[in-house]
């Protein structure tokens, strides 16, 4: 008979990354995301969609036990949160974070912080560190700029650097929040080409996301969050179908002023970001 104080369970490996089962997080006892049923598994790229306000940040901070943890279940590789000691294998980039201007660091600098949870801090960083941390800064596409201080780097660029420190500590799971957001159209496109890379090389990442056409070739499947709940969970394909079906009105979201779409009126995504009307029907 296994009592209540037994230890949990080894979790099988095969477990998957995220598991919520009714789960509801918030701040200060109000939820603001509810019943939320979520599973990620290995070598999946989720991207996680919502109009602003709609609790994705709370959603995915909540996961990670950064805000209350109101209801429901929530597992990380198969070991409920509570329980969940192995920090590192899960890789967290925030929203709007990049490096400030003063940080008077290397890229390299900033991406070895990435390893410091992998060594008793009283053992300097060894050869395979350097390996891992050299593997990480050529991922994200700055192979060049190794040496190169943060502050001389772009707002893009810099968001590359963190994912690399992510990256570092060499995570099953990336939980990246809007990665692609408030970096200019170049370095957006240079993002998505690092999360195709990742995702190529089987980095599991779920991905908060208003720019979904950035990342429409890299994404497994699509989750929708409106107003604290899951409203859509399904193959890109699916949620295109989805969209075209009409199930959202066009008009309800906060769009970005993108340039302007000729051609047929269809719905953009779900929230601020456009999804390219290019592809949703078929180009004639
Ligand atoms: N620290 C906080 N304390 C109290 N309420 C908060 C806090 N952070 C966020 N909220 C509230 O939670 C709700 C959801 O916010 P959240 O940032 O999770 O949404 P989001 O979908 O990520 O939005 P966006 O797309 O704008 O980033 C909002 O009503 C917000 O005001």
């Amino acid at each position: 008979m296994t009592g209540s104080a037994a230890p949990a369970p080894a979790a099988p490996s095969d477990a998957p990354l995220v598991e919520l089962h009714g789960a509801s997080f918030g701040y200060e006892d109000r939820p603001v995301v509810s019943g939320v049923d979520l599973t990620v598994r290995h070598g999946e790229v989720v991207a996680l969609l919502g109009p602003n306000g709609s609790g994705k940040t709370t959603l995915v901070r909540g996961l990670l036990g950064l805000t209350e943890h109101l209801g429901g279940e929530v597992r990380l590789l198969g070991t409920p949160r509570e329980q969940f000691r192995e920090h590192t294998r899960i890789g967290y980039v925030p929203q709007r974070h990049s490096l400030s201007a003063s940080v008077r660091a290397t890229v390299t600098e900033i991406v070895a912080v990435g390893r410091l949870p992998h060594r008793p801090w009283w053992r300097p960083a060894g050869a395979a560190d350097r390996d891992v941390v050299a593997g990480a800064i050529e991922a994200v596409g700055l192979g060049d700029r190794a040496e190169e201080e943060v502050a001389a780097l772009s707002g893009g660029q810099q968001r590359r650097v963190l994912i690399a420190r992510a990256l570092a500590g060499r995570p099953d799971l990336l939980v990246m929040d809007e990665p692609t957001a408030g970096v200019d159209r170049a370095s957006q496109h240079a993002l998505a080409g690092v999360l195709a890379t990742l995702a190529a090389g089987g980095t599991s990442m779920l991905v908060v996301t208003h720019e979904l056409d950035a990342l429409e070739d890299v994404v497994t499947r699509i989750v929708c969050l409106d107003s604290g709940h899951v409203d859509f969970d399904g193959a890109p394909d699916a949620y295109r179908a989805h969209v075209v079906a009409g199930a959202h009105d066009p008009g309800s979201g906060h769009h970005h002023d993108h340039e302007d779409h000729t051609g047929p009126a269809v719905p953009r995504g779900l929230g601020d970001g456009p999804l390219d009307p290019g592809r949703v029907v078929p180009r004639g």
